[in-house]
């Protein structure tokens, strides 16, 4: 399942048709198999996966992304200008400003021999330009995994596309300090969080080091435990430049290569994926220059160590807010290309009893970008640890297909209680509703979201939310964010998206709300819903029975008067426009270029109406191979304009 935050940033950044389509993204990035794609689709799909990564969500692990997907690109088309330029980020939010150099990509090698042909390239350049290449010094440093920035002593600005980024000095001004000697001005660098610090004190709060990375960046208030990772000082600005290194001639590197790198990755406690080898001597550097996408005097050495044996401590079941019960594998911390990590998830719990994963069961972990991992292998079975009983509410669990269930819908508190905070993290447009607040007022009884707005000051001071001394300051503040979520405006889909119903994303929330209006979705049957691009008909028919079910308590909270930003309709403009608005067509034969339903379903958009058999109000035959004279005699009876798939096709331009 695609996760609604990164359903937002497709939906903000529309980069591709692909991006529109959340069920074909994930079945790409599930097979992982390029092959099949078309050029076109392998490019969206990069994109797309370049995008999340850059916004600190990536959609699959780094080395697919390398070894798969780009690497299909670069076999089919070594000249792709995708391969030989610097993957841009999504602007982050912030003045777009020239950088004042150049920040490229690197060029990377997977072996000790591909280094060595870049020290003879470097040895050459040198001897080209009159230098002893013995006398020459190499540099090597840890190859920080976090987010790249320029400082040039009073802006600090993104990689962007590598010739303009986004001005954040914003995150100086939130307290975060410089790494090293804590000198301004030093140039290129990473924003990097301490691992020992992220896995004791954001691995709750944040999926990976790269999601809480990128959240330091944003421009929207602060999340209070970044901003406390900030005011401690466990995530900084690092130049590079400052970085602890090793540095030695061509002959020395290349005696005690593996000795090297596996000093340079334990000279930082941040998330490292590599080693960067440099020459230092700038004449060569200018000599040598760069290419649209690396400097050619720098290389990056990544080491494929990217699956280890790990031990499994314990499986701890999650309750989601459906009532699905996740198993979380808790491990013995392991380092895996440079990220500590200590928390696995198995697909479902018929995995873990299939396999065998409870206390002491070996695995076979990948590293999957910088997400929590999966798991991959079991090596080493143990007896699996299922649960019979909630964790949250103690009730029996049940079986359907793979997954555990809890069905204790409504009382069972880690149900209701992700319920609740799903819906305000969904709105995003308050604050103080996070997991803590939720417990306390849950076991103070209050139960749902409209629970929550019908609170009063006093019942909220009886709760104990108020300080220490007394003051009601705490409480005042839920209340104002209450009315802060009512006032704010907010897009239909997202309120929409906030009550979390099954199958309904972001996206699909934005889709659905293109083609109807927010409150007459509940009179939608699965026909109705089937039309619409990327429902498709399992998914329509969830939808409309559970629209069925949280009717009420959404008219409940719609009531209650939210300043939601009405989506324009699509369905309108595009018929409007559409050269087959108001003809009936029937479509016969075996269609060449798509499926036949798909072609109904966008002639339905167009403001067409589709018929099975042709009659005298039928305008329109549309006519693939192997047709049947039935149709084509009564088309010619009525005077009924026929035409093929191409020309057809070509009327809709
Ligand atoms: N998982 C995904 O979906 C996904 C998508 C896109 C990219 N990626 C990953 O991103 C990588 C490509 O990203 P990239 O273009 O940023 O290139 P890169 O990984 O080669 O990193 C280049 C950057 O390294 C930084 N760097 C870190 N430590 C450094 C040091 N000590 N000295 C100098 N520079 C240092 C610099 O900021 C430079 O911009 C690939 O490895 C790919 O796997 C993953
Ligand atoms: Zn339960």
């Amino acid at each position: 399942m695609l996760s609604p935050a990164q359903l937002e940033i497709l939906n903000t950044s529309k980069q591709t048709a692909l991006s529109a389509n959340p069920d074909r993204l994930e079945e790409i990035a599930q097979r992982t198999k390029a092959d099949s794609l078309s050029d076109d689709e392998l490019l969206a799909f990069l994109q797309i996966c370049n995008t999340l990564y850059r916004s600190g969500e990536p959609l699959i692990p780094d080395k697919a992304y390398d070894s798969v997907f780009l690497a299909e690109l670069e076999k089919r088309h070594p000249e792709h200008p995708y391969l030989h330029s610097v993957e841009a980020e999504k602007a982050f939010s912030g003045k777009t400003v020239a950088l004042p150099q150049r920040m490229l990509s690197t060029e990377k090698a997977y072996s000790k021999e591909s280094i060595q042909k870049w020290l003879t390239h470097i040895e050459k350049a040198a001897t080209e330009l009159g230098i002893a290449p013995e006398t020459l010094i190499f540099r090597a440093t840890p190859k920080l995994d976090g987010f790249a920035a320029y400082d040039d002593g009073k802006i600090l600005y993104t990689r962007g596309d590598g010739r303009k980024g986004t001005d954040i000095t914003r995150v100086f001004e939130r307290g975060m300090i410089v790494g090293g000697s804590g000198k301004r001005g030093l140039g290129a660098g990473e924003i990097v969080v301490n691992q020992s610090y992220f896995n004791t004190h954001l691995a709750d709060t944040f999926e990976n080091a790269r999601n809480f990375q990128a959240s330091v960046i944003k421009e929207k208030e602060l999340e209070p435990h970044a901003l406390e990772a900030i005011q401690n000082h466990a995530a900084v600005f690092f130049p590079f430049c400052e970085l602890p290194d090793w540095q030695g001639s061509s002959a020395e590197l290349t005696t005690n290569f593996e000795a090297i790198v596996a000093k340079i990755h334990t000279l930082v406690d941040y998330d490292v994926d590599g080693v960067i080898f440099e020459v230092t001597d700038e004449r060569i550097k200018q000599y040598l220059g760069a290419t649209r996408h690396h400097h050619r005097w720098q290389i990056a050495y990544k080491s494929n160590a990217e699956t280890a044996q790990v031990k499994v401590l314990q499986v701890t079941p999650q309750t989601s807010r459906s009532g699905r019960v996740n198993p979380v594998a808790e491990l013995e911390p392991t380092r895996l290309s440079g990220a500590l990590i200590s928390r696995a998830t198995a697909h479902h719990y018929g995995m873990v009893k299939e396999q065998g994963i409870g206390a002491g069961t070996l695995i076979e972990l990948t590293r999957s970008g910088m997400v929590i991992p999966k798991i991959e292998r079991v090596i080493t079975p143990q007896t699996p640890q299922i649960p019979e009983h909630c964790s949250s509410c103690g009730s029996n669990l049940v079986w359907d297909g793979d997954y555990l269930y809890c069905l204790n819908t409504s009382q069972c508190p880690a149900q209701i209680e992700n319920t609740i905070e799903h819906f305000f993290r969904t709105l995003a447009n308050n604050d103080g509703f996070g997991g803590k607040t939720i417990e306390k007022l849950h076991a103070n009884g209050v139960n749902s979201v409209y629970a929550i707005y019908m609170l009063t000051l006093d019942q909220l001071i009886y709760m104990g939310f108020r300080s220490q001394d007394g003051k009601n300051q705490i409480a005042k503040n839920l209340l104002d964010q209450l009315e802060r979520s009512r006032i704010e405006a907010i897009e239909d889909w997202r309120f929409l998206g906030a009550f979390g119903i099954w199958r309904m994303g972001l996206g699909n929330c934005e889709r659905l709300l293109q083609h109807h209006r927010l409150l007459d979705i509940f009179n939608l049957t699965v026909e109705d819903i089937i039309l619409i691009e990327g429902f498709a008909e399992k998914t329509s028919a969830a939808v409309v029975e559970s629209l069925a079910m949280i009717k009420d308590e959404f008219m409940k909270i719609y009531r209650l008067g939210f300043n939601l930003i009405q989506t324009p309709l699509i369905s309108g403009q595009q018929e409007l426009t559409s050269p087959i608005a108001g003809l009936t067509i029937v479509f016969t034969g075996t269609m060449v270029h798509g499926k036949r339903d798909d072609m109904i379903k966008e002639a339905k958009r167009l403001g067409a109406k589709v018929g099975s058999s042709v009659t005298g109000k039928t305008d329109l035959l549309v006519t693939g191979t192997d047709v049947g004279v039935t149709k084509l005699n009564a088309a010619k009876e009525n005077g009924i304009r026929v035409i093929s798939e191409e020309e057809y096709k070509a009327l809709l331009g």
